[in-house]
């Protein structure tokens, strides 16, 4: 059995290969980049601002007038409002915060330090300046934000609802980002049927013996019944087809193989021809007679490994396959041969697939975060293999060493058959291979594999729902209101965003609504 940090770097090793020889960069709109990297440099093709802009609402003035009472010669909101107009010593000009600064002005001061006058019969305006002001005050000069031709984005740089808003502010609309690998998926198995399936066949009611898990000298062996053709719902495709969008990659949905040498070729083949740069399977990967994806990967590439010292996840199998299509220039497919069981399944695909993919994408570290993370409760660990345990991670004031840090609480019984180990799961603890009882308290690794904003433990301590005393001392002080928590964090939410500018809708200043909604995007309104 090989250790994870071989086979991880076994994979990685193959995915760099295979990026090596496949076109990297592809062009996307600006609104389907988020979440990928970028693959060029992006200057900026003006200066921001592109103008002398005023940073507050107030006047513009030559700052060495000083206090006293002054006509107001003009009113520059946005765009070209004060186009030609230079405020002269003793005249001053009204600016809205992001309004061009008129020529001749140095200063700008802000309305509570004015005083509006009584106007004169002709319209015209007066104002009583109270303060002194220095020059340069409360004006950003041209290219104080971002420099002409300045580079605001590198190559390998990932793309946040940040990144969407400069990229916009500098005027890119098409984005030259890293490939999204395209994830081939079916799953194996004579007893799978569609999730649509309502009713499972139970097939006929036959008589079987078997033995006992304790026999006592009386019942060495019990008489039962079991029905044949059971059926299982195929939830491992969902799944992985639903983690690869997640991650941003283009999928292609191949169904159910049977348990055959023929369907499985056939299967691998479409996966093949589907231009696939990943392919997953599921199942059919461990000793039983009809477990034949591996000899399937070994017929048709080369198996980097089979078995890994791992748990859950041993009998992960992962192969590289050189196409043969004569019609289109040859490349290199990795092969995942992932476990049946639905939660070794999932596991293997954040440890080992999910770096692939990363590699793939252009990330240039693809590794999994880790964090630190104190136990809640006591734990045993697994004295041959790594185990990967399931839990609920979360940030609070006092991590039990009296100083704020993260806790973790398993999700239950760790059966790999057992999905529900896996649901709200936001880490997987590296439990430390010591075949004994880990005290609550204790302080390991965990892997982040989500982000810790959903679970339904992530809540604060309460009366009735204290944290555990003994690694928890009473908060000094919790600022946040319950009140304010929204009630249910599954509402959706429907956000509308308007720009309200003249300058941005006089042409003369960029419009940020793309990173706003990208904001929102992340947060799933
Ligand atoms: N003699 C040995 N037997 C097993 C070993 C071993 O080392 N020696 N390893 C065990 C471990 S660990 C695992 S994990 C499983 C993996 O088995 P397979 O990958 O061959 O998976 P299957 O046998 O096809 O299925 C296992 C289990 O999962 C259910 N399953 C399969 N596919 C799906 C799906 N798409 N959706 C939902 N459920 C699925 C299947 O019905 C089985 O219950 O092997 C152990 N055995
Ligand atoms: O690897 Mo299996 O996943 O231990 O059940």
């Amino acid at each position: 059995m090989l250790p994870v940090e071989e086979a991880l770097a076994a994979v990685l090793s193959a995915a760099a290969a295979a990026s090596a020889a496949r076109p990297t960069a592809e062009a996307v709109p600006l609104h389907d980049a988020l979440g990928l990297v970028l693959a060029e440099d992006v200057r900026a093709p003006d200066p921001l601002p592109p103008f002398r802009a005023s940073i507050k609402d107030g006047y513009a003035v030559v700052a060495s007038d000083g206090p006293g009472e002054y006509p107001v010669i003009t009113e520059s909101r946005a765009g070209d409002d004060a186009l030609g107009v230079v405020v002269t010593p003793g005249t001053v000009a009204y600016v809205t915060t992001g309004g061009p600064i008129p020529d001749g002005a140095d200063a700008v001061v802000q309305v509570e330090d004015t005083e509006q006058l009584a106007g004169a019969p002709d319209g015209s305006k007066r104002v009583r300046i109270l303060v002194r002001p220095t020059q340069g005050q409360d004006i950003r000069n041209v290219g104080c934000d971002i420099e002409k031709d300045s580079v605001v984005l590198k190559s390998g740089e990932h793309i946040g609802p940040a990144e969407i808003g400069l990229l916009a502010t500098v005027g890119v609309t098409t984005v030259k980002v890293y490939r999204r690998p395209t994830i081939a998926v079916f799953s194996t198995g004579d007893e799978l049927v569609q999730p649509v399936t309502a009713s499972l066949s139970r097939g006929q009611v036959i008589p079987i013996i078997s033995q006992c898990l304790r026999p006592s000298p009386l019942s060495a062996f019990i008489f039962t019944e079991m029905c044949t053709c059971l059926q299982i719902r195929d939830s491992n495709r969902a799944m992985l087809l639903a983690a690869a969008i997640q991650h941003k990659c283009k999928v292609v949905d191949l169904g159910i193989a049977k348990d055959t040498e023929e369907s499985l070729k056939e299967h691998m083949d479409a996966a093949l021809s589907s231009d696939a740069d990943i392919i997953l399977t599921s199942g059919g990967v461990s000793m039983g007679d009809r477990d034949l994806v591996k000899p399937c990967l070994a017929n048709m590439g080369k198996i980097h490994f089979e078995k890994i010292r791992m748990k859950p996840g041993k009998p992960l199998t992962f192969a590289e396959i050189v196409t043969k299509d004569t019609s289109k220039p040859s490349k290199k497919v990795l092969a995942f041969g992932l476990p049946g069981n639905p939660v070794s399944c999932v596991v293997c695909f954040n440890l080992f697939v999910v770096p692939a993919i990363r590699s793939l994408s252009g990330w240039s570290n693809p590794h999994l975060p880790r964090v630190h993370a104190r136990l809640l409760h006591s734990l045993r660990g697994d004295p041959h293999r790594q185990e990967f345990h399931r839990a609920v991670i979360r940030w609070v004031p006092d991590d039990g060493s009296g100083r704020p840090g993260y806790v973790a609480e398993s999700t239950g019984q760790q059966a790999s058959s057992r999905l529900l180990s896996m649901k709200s799961a936001n880490a997987l603890l590296e439990v430390p291979l010591v075949g004994q009882m880990l005290e609550a308290g204790t302080s390991m690794q965990a892997i982040l594999i989500s982000d810790m904003t959903s679970s339904p433990f992530d809540k604060l301590p309460t009366a009735s729902n204290p944290l555990p005393s003994h690694l928890f001392p009473p908060a000094k002080s919790v600022s946040t209101d319950l009140s304010q928590v929204p009630a249910s964090q599954n509402t959706e939410v429907k956000v509308a965003i308007l720009t309200v500018s003249d300058t941005v809708s006089s042409g003369a200043g960029p419009d940020r609504r793309y990173f706003i909604k990208h904001l929102f995007l992340h947060d799933c309104c």
